[in-house]
């Protein structure tokens, strides 16, 4: 299958064209890039030829005329499908869509929430349809990834009726952001899910996003993708008081204050271009506006370093990328420089000596820092291909299975130390009733949860004994217990809160305590018919009626006796209108 991918940013046009199978893989580069004076650079790859030169295009949408042609010439304008980077998907594009014209309208609604993006993203989508009627159009969207941002994160103190209007932050550049966490993560050689990364995305468009054990958690851009660090023309951060101020005392309108926000602030605001290229010359002959707009963006990155480490409560590795991150060694060093502190230490010369090329990643953190430090080129164009060639295949119709679900309610498991703690010492727990997972039962002895707010009283106990204590409440109970309880994997405690547990010989404080992610276990029989396998995620759907719903990323856990059957939690069970149990169908994602 070829696809041909296209990436309109607000300083550059990228495209490519990919050989989509087991091992997606560009086969042809394009780039519209440096656009000045009504004029811009292209750069084409294909095998072994290079080309590059000047070009009559005045921007990124003006480009996409040049993209045809190009195609036409390297023999490359038979395509099967279309893959399209659309910058604002808001809350409803989750995941990749194909465009139809209901989601082209759906999009358009929301450029006043991205204008300098989702215009000529959607003049791809456009010019596309025109020469390729027939070829299927999909969009894949920056602001996906960050749809697993928690709502303390997403949510902006302001009005109800602000909020109730849509005002909430989302996040962007997600596609760049997943794909370099992936990277880091296979170059560490553990598992997304175990890792707490800092992905500094510095393009013309600049962002920094928490990834938390492999989920977006936070990033620096909110509503649009002008809030956070200074960008080429975009300020990031300011003080929404000014506004009032801007209207007041300069006379400005809504509409000028926006566009200089956008187009006129930043790097270009600060020090007259847009481009660190430019700036870091000038810097270097001694422009004083330039030298400071370099200390500036610095110094908003390296916060933002430093809030989500604290956000996440841990920090494994950052990664630099984007066209900033990439390719300024002394920009990666001002914002890596006084964060010693933090366990994080930069090998000068190893960050000098970076040559990217293709997916390599290297590492660039001293000898003995415990935070790793990655570069490696982002590749947008390549993950929305794979994600485009996903989207098409998985149009086959979705296996359905009818699955059993049983709803946990807030229990503990024990060590023998704590069972020692709570009940005396060598006491041996009443086994009194039988789970469905083999082995498993709950006792008949229950303990009380004590937290700074208030407590929860006769908790059950689940054996058999652990080597770690483990305590499962919903969210709904943290509130109750006044502690702030991160959703977890059985079994990934580190850093987890600490609670006391109170029964009637003692009681026992100790970390463990979580919100536990819902999972399915499976035995390897169940797994096979059902397409799936240990460590994959899939949804759950729930009911037809009025509180139907589907549970994305439910973790598969095959266990060589298990009960096949879904574990969620009570306020999960709430949502869906489960009483004790149901059933729900299985849903590849
Ligand atoms: N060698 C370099 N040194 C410093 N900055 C660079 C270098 N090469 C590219 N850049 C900067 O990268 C930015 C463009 O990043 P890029 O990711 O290509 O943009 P876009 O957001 O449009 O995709 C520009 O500010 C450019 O100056
Ligand atoms: C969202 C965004 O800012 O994108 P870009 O970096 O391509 O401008
Ligand atoms: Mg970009």
């Amino acid at each position: 299958m070829r696809l041909l991918i296209l990436n309109a940013g607000s300083s550059s046009l990228k495209f490519g064209v990919f050989s989509a199978g087991d091992n997606t893989r560009e086969v042809f580069k394009g780039s519209y890039e440096r656009f000045r004076n009504g004029g811009c650079e292209y750069r084409f790859r294909h095998g072994e030829t290079h080309e590059r030169g000047a070009a009559a295009f005045a921007s990124p949408s003006d480009a996409l005329k040049g993209v045809p042609d190009a195609l036409k010439r390297f023999d490359l304008d038979s395509i099967d499908a279309i893959g399209h980077r659309i910058v604002h998907g808001g809350a409803s594009f989750s995941a990749p869509t194909l465009l139809d014209d209901e989601t082209i309208e759906a999009i358009a609604v929301l450029t006043p929430l991205a204008p300098l993006h989702n215009p000529a993203n959607l003049e791809a989508v456009r010019l596309c349809r025109g020469l390729w009627p027939d070829v299927p159009q999909i969009a894949v969207f920056d602001t996906a990834f960050h749809l697993t941002n928690p709502a303390f994160a997403t949510t902006y103190a302001v009005p109800e009726r602000w909020r109730a209007a849509g005002l909430r932050r989302y996040g962007f550049h997600g596609t760049s952001h997943k794909y370099v966490a992936h990277r880091a993560a296979e170059e560490v050689g553990r598992p997304l899910s175990d890792l707490q990364l800092v992905s500094i995305h510095l393009g013309n468009g600049a962002s920094v996003c928490a990834v938390n054990r492999g989920q977006s958690m936070d990033s620096s851009m909110g509503m649009t993708p002008l809030e956070g660090l200074v960008m080429g023309t975009r300020s990031g951060d300011v003080d929404p008081g000014a506004f009032g101020f801007l209207a007041r005392e300069l006379g400005l309108s809504v509409q000028e204050i926006e566009d200089a926000l956008y187009d006129e602030s930043g790097l270009k605001g600060l020090a007259g271009s847009s481009d660190m290229r430019d700036i870091e010359d000038s810097a270097a002959k001694g422009d004083l506006l330039a030298q400071l707009a370099i200390e500036i963006y610095a110094y908003r990155a390296r916060k933002y370093v430093g809030a989500y480490a604290a956000a996440m409560g841990g920090l494994d590795a950052v990664v630099f990328t984007g066209g900033i991150g990439e390719n300024s060694p002394s920009m990666r060093r001002r914002i890596c420089d006084g964060l010693d502190f933090m366990g994080l230490q930069l090998d000068h010369d190893r960050n000098m000596a970076v040559k990217l090329s293709g997916p390599a990643a290297p590492q660039i953190q001293a000898y003995g820092s415990r935070v790793r430090v990655f570069v490696t080129e982002t590749a947008e164009q390549l993950m929305i291909a794979r994600e485009t060639a996903a989207t098409l295949t998985a149009a086959r119709p979705t296996r359905l299975l009818r699955l059993p679900i049983a709803v946990s309610g807030r229990h503990v498991h024990l060590s023998r130390a704590a069972v020692d703690a709570l009940f005396g010492k060598d006491y041996v727990l009443d086994q009194a009733t039988p789970l469905r997972q083999p082995g498993h039962w709950c006792a008949k002895e229950r303990v009380t949860l004590v937290g700074p707010k208030g407590k929860l009283a006769s908790v059950a106990i689940l054996g058999p004994l652990r080597e770690r204590t483990q305590i499962e409440i919903s969210r709904t109970d943290s509130f109750a217990l006044g502690i702030d309880v991160p959703v977890r994997d059985s079994g990934k405690l580190e850093g987890t809160p600490q609670v006391t547990i109170t029964g009637p010989a003692g009681s026992f404080t100790t970390e463990g305590l979580i919100i536990a992610a819902r999972h399915i276990h499976v035995n390897p029989a169940d797994a096979a018919r059902l397409g799936v396998e240990d460590g994959d995620y899939v949804g759950i759907r729930v009911g037809d009626e009025d509180r139907g719903l589907t549970f994305g990323r439910t973790l598969v856990r095959v266990g060589a006796d298990a009960f096949t059957e879904v574990h969620i939690d009570t306020d999960e069970a709430n949502a869906a209108g489960i009483e004790v149990a149901g059933t729900g169908e299985l849903v590849h994602i």
